[in-house]
């Protein structure tokens, strides 16, 4: 039996623990996600979908429960072992692009391969393929400022995915485009995610977006429902 690509397990995250002001998130929340499964995330607004996704990619650090990725307990890791787990394993994409303003489409997906240790060539040549898929080969060399909406958030997609993660991860991936490019835009990430059997948990509250997925879970009251 193979592992799912990430387990929340009995998840609790709270900010301002003791204080007047604290906020209970989480509360026991379990979600799997299995190898080469697509989920969606769908809750209400400020219902923790940014903490999940953020504890599931190993940016924050829940208070309570487990997470693995593969199998892998990422529970209780230093801080840097756990930013090179996340560098090796986790691709984000956010509502917003998030792209590099001074730099080329190219250069914004070589940039994360170099810095993984990739040469130039190589990257450049998988830049260009993702690029490629998508269908903003044209663009290449265009800095974000002079791309659409829908084609920022193509070379978001190719960034997230250029060091080949494991686990894609994305909060509303598509939340600020028109529902036409948001549509189009949706299908060339889904086409991309089959394409390289990528395991993805995708917050939306689109619910049409979310009925094109493997699985739909909801966040409620701070659990997954
Ligand atoms: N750093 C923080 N300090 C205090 N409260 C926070 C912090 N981050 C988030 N919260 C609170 O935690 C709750 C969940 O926030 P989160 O961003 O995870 O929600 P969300 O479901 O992603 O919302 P949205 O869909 O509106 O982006 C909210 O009530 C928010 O105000």
């Amino acid at each position: 039996m193979s592992e799912a690509a990430l387990d929340l397990v009995g998840i609790e995250k709270g900010y301002n623990r003791g204080k007047p002001s604290e906020v209970i998130v989480l509360r026991g929340a379990t979600l799997s996600v299995a190898r080469g499964e697509v989920v969606a995330l769908v809750a209400p607004s400020g219902a923790g979908k940014s903490t999940l996704l953020h504890i599931a990619g190993l940016l924050d650090t829940a208070d309570g429960g487990a997470v693995r990725h593969g199998g892998r307990d990422m529970t209780g890791l230093s801080d840097r072992s756990r930013t090179e787990a996340r560098r090796a394993d986790v691709g984000f994409i956010y509502q917003f692009h998030h792209l590099l303003p001074e730099f080329s489409a190219l250069e914004n997906i070589v940039l994360p391969q170099l810095a993984n240790g990739l040469g130039q060539r190589e990257a450049e040549a998988r830049a260009r393929d993702l690029l490629a898929r998508v269908g903003v080969a044209g663009r290449a060399d265009h800095r974000p400022a002079q791309l659409s909406g829908g084609e920022q958030q193509r070379v978001a997609f190719c960034r997230a995915l250029a060091n080949g993660p494991k686990l894609l991860l994305a909060d509303e991936p598509t939340g600020n485009l028109d529902p036409a490019t948001s549509d189009q835009v949706f299908g060339a990430l889904m086409d991309l995610v089959r394409e390289t059997g990528l395991s993805a948990l995708i917050a939306t509250h689109n619910m049409e977006l979310a009925a094109r997925m493997d699985r739909v879970v909801r966040l409620d009251q701070g659990r997954v429902v």
